[in-house]
């Protein structure tokens, strides 16, 4: 657990993080929102210590931060950054291996979790562990990021705009890569973005920041129903706020008995991408398959209802 309490961090008397007040519960998604220059990266940064607050405290587990030396904050916490800030001559697996290697890993264990990562991150090592980091893409680069801050096996994982510069469908695929490591490793993530639409698929919770102050903390589907100031509304999107919660759920948890015609939709698609479906075929219903069969219908009536205002 990631206790924040009354954090504040001043620059020669301007404040820019402003008392805040968060708790992040283990094993889950933690998303900053904010716009530019709300506090979010200085906030990040006080939980390893990349920054030192003017007063507060951050507590892991139950033990203040300001008691932990900062090679073992290192080793407990993982920290990729936009732009991967991957070392550039070093290759692959060298760069995974930094942390491993500061902490004193022996060499096979190395090399062991540098393959072990690099397979789970779907690059051939074969193929990639002598490579630098400009014969790979762009989408390469931002996983080997990754795969570099998980290598001494943290169990927190503070992410900084991993994902700014990445083209929507990798992204869509490195956000998804996210969500099945962090299930298999129980990971808290600390993750900060400007993007909506990227926090409510990835959080559990939303932390939104505006001017330092941090505004509202709760679970997307809160969130959205119930924006604590007008800030956080706009924030949200008014016209947006039907599909954001759509969004929220999958086809699979919606599925009514009936039998619809047309190409079918996964079960595992969100009930946004139905309702999208929907609309764009002038259909009233979709067939959904799972593991290759039919197992019954999402409709347009039934959607429509999960989009209106919660009550
Ligand atoms: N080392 C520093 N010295 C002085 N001011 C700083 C320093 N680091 C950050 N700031 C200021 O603190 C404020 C918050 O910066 P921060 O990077 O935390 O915001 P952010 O919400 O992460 O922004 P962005 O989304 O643009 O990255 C900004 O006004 C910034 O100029």
């Amino acid at each position: 657990m990631i206790e924040i309490e009354d954090l504040t961090k001043s620059y020669d008397g301007t404040v820019v993080v402003d008392h805040v007040t968060l708790t992040i519960q283990p094993h889950t998604i933690c998303v900053v929102v904010g716009t530019s220059g709300s506090g979010k990266t200085t906030l990040m940064r006080m939980i390893n210590k990349l920054v030192t607050p003017t007063s507060g405290t951050v507590r892991i587990d139950g033990q203040d931060i300001a008691d932990i030396p900062a090679y073992e904050l290192r080793r407990r916490i993982g920290y990729a950054i936009q732009g991967h800030g991957l070392f550039p001559h070093r290759t692959v697996g060298q760069n995974i291996a930094t942390v491993p290697k500061l902490v004193g890993w022996d060499k096979a264990r190395i090399a062991r979790r540098v393959g072990e990562l690099m397979e789970l991150f779907q690059l051939d090592p074969g193929q990639f562990r002598d490579r630098l980091p400009h014969e790979l893409s762009g989408g390469q680069q931002q996983r080997v990021g990754v795969a570099r801050a998980l290598a001494a096996e943290p169990n927190i994982l503070l992410m900084d705009e991993p994902y700014g510069a990445l083209d929507p469908v990798i992204r869509a695929k490195a956000q998804d890569d996210l969500l099945a490591i962090q299930r298999k490793f129980g990971t808290t993530v600390v993750l900060v973005t400007h993007d909506m639409e990227e926090a409510i698929h990835l959080g559990h919770t939303i932390a939104v920041m505006d001017e330092g102050k941090l505004l509202q903390c709760a679970a997307p589907a809160e969130i959205i129903a119930n924006p604590a100031t007008p800030f956080v509304a706009e924030l949200i999107g008014t016209s947006e706020r039907p599909f954001r919660l759509l969004s929220l759920s999958k086809v699979a948890d919606h599925i009514e008995p009936g039998e619809a015609s047309g190409e079918p939709i996964a079960a595992q698609a969100s009930l946004r991408d139905a309702y999208a479906e929907l609309l764009w075929s002038g259909r009233p219903a979709l067939p959904v398959l799972r593991d290759g069969q039919i197992v019954g219908q999402v409709t347009l009536d039934a959607l429509a209802k999960l989009a209106a205002r919660p009550q």
